[in-house]
């Protein structure tokens, strides 16, 4: 599968962030174009998280644009959500749904075709590791298993955009080396990645983005 046609690039321009009255970040810009990845990096509270619930579109920006091409992702708030997966540090696994349930609620709220959403569940279930866990609910799950659930959606519903904060937390080793193998699989068909990171993740000619170099200085008070 491709995405067809191409999408087009998705930027910010001088973007600022502010929360609980404090500038997070400031004058920051960045664009993706398909088949890119992007990584952000910066100490803990640097904005990483508020940036990409700003690309998300579930934070309004203080300041500056996110466009989608050449139109305002402000100006159609739904279609942005419907071409974005946010994968957050929440778990979104609803807890009496299994696996296999929560995969499909997902996919369906993508794609109508019910037998095309049911071959995506099947792809994801097996691709994350879940295929024997698809009939368990989500609260008898394990950290890790219920990451892979959340992270499982990416395939189970295609979109193109997908905004990651840290997607390898408590992931094992097998399963960091097949979300990687996820990723190139999504830029190699015109998809985009931007994830936050502590870790060392595979992805290969990704920008990076540091976002303490967007950080604005407080004046001290005292
Ligand atoms: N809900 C909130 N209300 C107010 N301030 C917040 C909220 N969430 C985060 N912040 C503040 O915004 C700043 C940036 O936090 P953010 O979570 O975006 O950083 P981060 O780079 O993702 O950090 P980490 O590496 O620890 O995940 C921090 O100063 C934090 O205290």
């Amino acid at each position: 599968m491709s995405f067809t046609p191409s999408p087009p690039p998705f930027s910010g321009s001088q973007l600022g962030c502010i929360r609980g009255g404090r500038v997070v970040f400031a004058g920051l810009s960045f664009q993706v174009t398909p088949g890119d990845a992007l990584v952000l990096l910066g100490p803990n509270g640097s904005g990483k998280s508020s940036l990409l619930r700003v690309m998300a579109g579930l934070l309004k920006p203080a300041t500056g644009r996110l466009a989608w091409g050449e139109q305002a992702v402000a100006e159609e708030p739904e279609l942005h959500a419907a071409r974005t997966h946010y994968v957050g540090h929440h778990d979104a696994v609803k807890p009496v749904l299994s696996v296999a349930e929560n995969l499909r609620f997902w996919a369906r709220l993508h794609e109508p075709h019910a037998g095309r959403a049911a071959e995506s569940v099947e792809t994801a279930l097996d691709r994350f590791g879940l295929a024997h866990l698809k009939d368990i609910p989500g609260k008898m799950l394990s950290a890790g298993q219920k990451r892979r659930t959340n992270l499982a959606r990416l395939l189970a519903a295609p979109s193109p955009l997908w905004l990651l904060d840290e997607p390898t937390t408590a992931l094992d080793k097998r399963s960091i080396a097949e979300l990687e193998r996820v990723f190139a699989e999504h830029r190699g068909q015109g998809g985009m990645v931007v994830l936050s990171t502590h870790m060392d993740v595979a992805l290969p000619g990704a920008k990076t983005l540091h976002l303490d170099e967007f950080s604005v200085e407080e004046e001290d008070e005292t």
